[in-house]
């Protein structure tokens, strides 16, 4: 193990210097292998996102803005360079340990809500919690106020199919924001809904980022979006490079 792997390896779960970029990825690179094809998506990425700071990535389609936040959000191995939470690699980790680690420090938000079909707006957000094994009532009425915060405090006993697209994501929101995440990686978050209430659901994420200082990282297409960020950068090809604010 050189010095670099080994300074950025603290103990798992122990607590991490906080002056460390809450995400980082150096160099990162990510290839997959179908066959005797390889497809190389991630060329050498390097991103520093610092507590609190709102990252933009935008690109065209299958420029690899999903593999990367996958590498980011320790779901996808990089095949080369490394990713880092608050300096520790989480791929050094076992899976199980990568998984509570990052149910603690990342929330995530994708394009479908992906919120679970059985379960109320309530369960569902107090999921995350309870899996990071909080008592139940204390889990519900945290739930509660972070769905009441996204406004939805009507709604905490409906079903997703009982929400509009619109409050889906909110929900979707306030479960990738309960465990209060060092950083919430987005992908396509508003993709899916019209021009009005995508533009309400981004502004209550950068609000809520705000209020907690989490940091943000977020996918879009939407470059009217983009723009509110603090940094925004470009993915052309895999390489990753600062687009002008
Ligand atoms: N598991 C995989 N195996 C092989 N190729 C893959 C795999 N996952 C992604 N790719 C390829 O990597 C490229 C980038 O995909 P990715 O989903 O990261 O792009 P994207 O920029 O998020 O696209 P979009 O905006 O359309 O969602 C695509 O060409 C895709 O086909």
């Amino acid at each position: 193990m050189n010095d670099l792997a080994q300074s950025a390896t603290p103990t798992p779960g122990a607590a991490t210097d906080t002056a460390l970029p809450v995400l980082e990825s150096r160099g990162v690179g990510k290839t997959f292998r179908q066959g005797p094809q390889e497809v190389v998506v991630l060329r050498a990425v390097d991103l520093t996102i610092g507590q609190g700071e709102r990252v933009a990535i935008v690109g065209a389609s299958g420029s690899g803005k999903s593999t990367l936040l996958h590498c980011l959000g320790g779901l996808e191995r990089p095949s080369s360079g490394q990713v880092l939470w608050a300096g520790q690699d989480p791929m050094r980790l076992s899976e199980r340990e990568r998984g509570l680690l990052r149910n603690r420090k990342l929330g995530f938000v994708y394009q479908f809500h992906h919120l679970l079909a059985e379960f109320t707006a309530l369960e569902n957000v107090a999921m995350p919690l309870l899996i990071g094994k909080l008592r139940p009532a204390e889990a519900r009425e945290r739930a509660a106020a972070v769905l009441a915060r996204v406004g939805l405090d009507h709604r905490l006993t409906h079903k997703p199919s009982e929400l509009s697209g619109g409050e889906r994501q909110r929900a979707a929101v306030a479960r990738a924001l309960v465990t209060r995440p060092d950083c919430v990686l987005a992908d396509e978050p508003t993709g899916n809904l019209d021009r009005h209430t995508a533009t309400d659901v981004y502004e209550m994420m950068l609000e809520l980022n705000a209020e907690q200082g989490t940091s943000l990282v977020i996918v879009t297409h939407d470059t009217d979006l983009a723009a509110r960020a603090d940094q925004i950068w470009r993915l052309d090809y895999g390489v990753l490079s600062r687009a002008a604010a």
